[in-house]
């Protein structure tokens, strides 16, 4: 049942929890309505979650697994159906990607975030706990994947029954096969006209190893053999091996900024247990908190009286400083220190911009709202940074342009944050000539992220620049074409092997500026997919590079002349090596007809108004500013193969 309730916070819930025997779970979606006292909130209404006794509940019972997937094979909606099989929420059409809780998750129809749900499901007359943590797909968030899969000892591989394997499958599958957890493949999308499980099914044998039997075949839409997925996770996977009566210990592995409760931290429990009240220790900064509440994900917030090793949750602990939540981190309690459980590797930024206020009096406002987006996203990377022309900004560095694109739309949607973004920029790399620099940096070898600070090759001996291997899984008709733009992109094959019939499985060293920016949407143009792993080599600079560097510099220009709108004075857009000059388009300024008041007259008077208005239009150049549209920076970027 759904209902919505008009009310004023906090008045009508309690009556309904006695009213009804159902328990009311607030979605964290508020609007505000005409009355600004009174919020609407929308309330789903569940059936009670099996209350069970959690200390008693033993640790063999609970299963911890992560969905993964190459992007659009359907994760959420998998993630959707087995949350109503559990209960934890209620079978309507409006159950779309209920764990997809962004605005900008569901206008894009993409996970950002992955998120986590405490499901109870009862197997052979006893009861098991599930908790399911859903990942995002797009090669830019691989980082969350990993991240989830550290609290899990077993996934789900969903396979797209007509895709096949794409080249995410095979990446994603790899980190749960480095982590040595229990690998699932499940088979989605088996109601499709064109779906082949079985050329699938032989696909997993052939690459992963994985016997043809051990796959199950679903229809994540229909809801066809899902519960058989339920059972096989039941049967399959191992449960955690922690204990209730060890010492406290919990991985802090994901954390969300809550504008009404400060940080809400998600947790898995290695060891022990935890309670209201307790006090804890954060490993990383060695600060001492205590708990004020702590629950289960179902996936709303559940709260409860304890966690239990085995199980995740959340804690809320008075965390406000947004840099206290460090994700990786241990929790224990302060009469039992342990030792912390190693970290995350911290995700290397792939793609470096400037980001400025639209005006400087909201530099303020903006700061706070970037420290907590990447509260939010602890993958970003920040550097304050200032620019003649933009004033004073940050550089932020991200895992790829998507990742850029979205956390740009949740500073706007979230934090109602108008912002230019500068040009992305890869990291770059010099080694100094000058022994004068050396002794400046205290090193040889320096990296750049700021093209504004890119030293001049008089005092540089060699350039680097970032490579990264790829992997691009595609049909056969487009190898050819393939080829050929990877060659246009200075890429390197390395390795190609087919994986059936008509697919193949490629490997290239790419320059990363020449795929950062659009090389993802153009292979997905091909009905392809690539990903990249996300290791970064450095390796010398291309001279056919440098070559090249006239033609694009052309093209750079001829992009910004048709992205800058007309002004009313005239703008010379140029493309320069150092001091040189290597293209030039011109944006031809407005003319405002001066002479339109002169009725037939004088030929002096009308050069002398012509000659009036040409000197003030030089002034304007001098002091006028430039408007720039705020997308143009990035959509000059991308570039047409033919
Ligand atoms: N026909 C059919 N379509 C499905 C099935 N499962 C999912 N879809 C559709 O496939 C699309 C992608 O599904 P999602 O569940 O959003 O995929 P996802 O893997 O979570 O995507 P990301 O989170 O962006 O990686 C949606 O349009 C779904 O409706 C299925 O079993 N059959």
């Amino acid at each position: 049942m759904q209902l919505s309730l008009i009310k004023h916070q906090g008045c009508a819930t309690p009556f309904l929890r006695h009213l009804l025997d159902f328990r009311v779970y607030q979605t964290r979606q508020r609007s505000q309505c005409c009355n600004t006292a009174c919020t609407v909130i929308r309330h789903r209404w569940m059936k009670r979650a099996p209350s069970i006794d959690m200390s008693k509940f033993p640790v063999e019972r609970i299963r911890n697994f992560s969905i993964i997937a190459h992007i659009d094979h359907g994760k959420s909606t998998l993630a959707d159906r087995l949350l109503e099989l559990t209960g934890a929420i209620t079978t309507t059409d409006k159950n779309k990607q209920v764990l997809d809780k962004l605005q900008v998750e569901r206008e894009r129809g993409i996970t950002v975030k992955a998120q986590t749900a405490s499901l109870f499901y009862k197997y052979q007359g006893q009861t098991y706990l599930l908790n399911l943590i859903d990942t995002p797909g797009h090669v830019d968030f691989s980082y969350e994947v990993s991240r989830s899969i550290s609290a899990c000892q077993g996934v789900l591989l969903i396979v797209d029954a007509n895709q096949g394997i794409q080249a995410q499958t095979v990446a994603n599958f790899y980190l749960a096969f480095e982590a040595q957890l229990t690998i699932i493949p499940v088979i989605n999308k088996i109601d499709l006209k064109n779906a082949d499980p079985e050329r699938v099914e032989k696909q997993i044998e052939k690459v992963f190893d994985i016997p043809t039997e051990e796959c199950i075949r679903i229809s994540a839409k229909l809801g066809t053999n899902v519960e058989q997925v339920l059972q096989e996770v039941v049967k399959r996977l191992p449960p955690p091996t922690f204990k209730k009566e060890d010492p406290f210990k919990a991985l802090v592995f994901d954390s969300n900024f809550d504008h009404y409760r400060g940080v809400v931290a998600n947790i898995a429990l290695f060891g022990g247990c935890l309670s209201k009240g307790d006090r804890i220790i954060s490993a990383y900064l060695g600060k001492s908190y205590e708990v004020n509440e702590l629950g289960l994900l179902r996936p709303d917030e559940h709260p409860t009286d304890r966690l239990y090793a085995g199980q995740v949750g959340y804690v809320i602990a008075g965390m406000k400083e947004v840099k206290e939540a460090q994700i990786g981190d241990t929790l224990y309690h302060q009469k039992h220190p342990v030792e912390a459980l190693p970290g995350f590797k911290p995700a290397k930024a792939m793609v470096f911009a400037g980001m400025y206020p639209m005006d400087q009096s909201d530099y303020s406002a903006l700061r706070s709202a970037v420290e907590k987006l990447t509260l939010n996203d602890s993958s970003v990377t920040v550097q304050r940074d200032s620019s003649l022309a933009l004033g004073a900004g940050w550089r932020l560095g991200f895992l790829g342009l998507l990742h850029m694109e979205v956390f740009n739309q949740r500073l706007e949607q979230e934090y109602n944050a108008s912002v230019i973004v500068t040009a992305p920029t890869v990291p770059y790399k010099a080694i100094l000539s000058s022994a004068k620099l050396i002794k400046e940096h205290g090193k040889e070898e320096i990296t750049i992220v700021n093209p504004a600070q890119f030293p001049d090759r008089s005092v540089v001996k060699e350039y680097l620049e970032p490579m990264v291997m790829g992997t691009i899984i595609t049909p056969d008709d487009y190898i050819g074409k393939i080829m050929s733009i990877c060659l246009n992109r200075r890429a390197v094959q390395k390795n190609m092997v087919y994986i059936d019939d008509h697919r193949v499985m490629m490997k290239y060293l790419f320059p990363l500026n020449e795929i950062v920016v659009d090389f993802y949407d153009l292979l997905k143009s091909m009905s392809s997919g690539y990903y990249l792993l996300h290791k970064l080599l450095f390796g010398s600079m291309y001279l056919s590079f440098k070559d090249r560097a006239y033609s694009a510099g052309k093209a750079m220009c001829e992009r910004l002349q048709d992205a800058i709108p007309r002004q009313m004075f005239e703008i010379a857009v140029q493309a320069a090596i150092g001091s040189k000059v290597i293209a030039r388009e011109t944006i031809k300024a407005y003319k405002k007809n001066v002479l339109a008041k002169c009725y037939g007259g004088d030929i002096t008077r009308k050069m002398k108004l012509l000659k009036k208005q040409a000197e003030g239009k030089k002034k304007m150049r001098y002091v006028g500013t430039v408007q720039v549209p705020k997308d143009a920076f990035i959509n000059v970027l991308k570039r047409k193969d033919k």
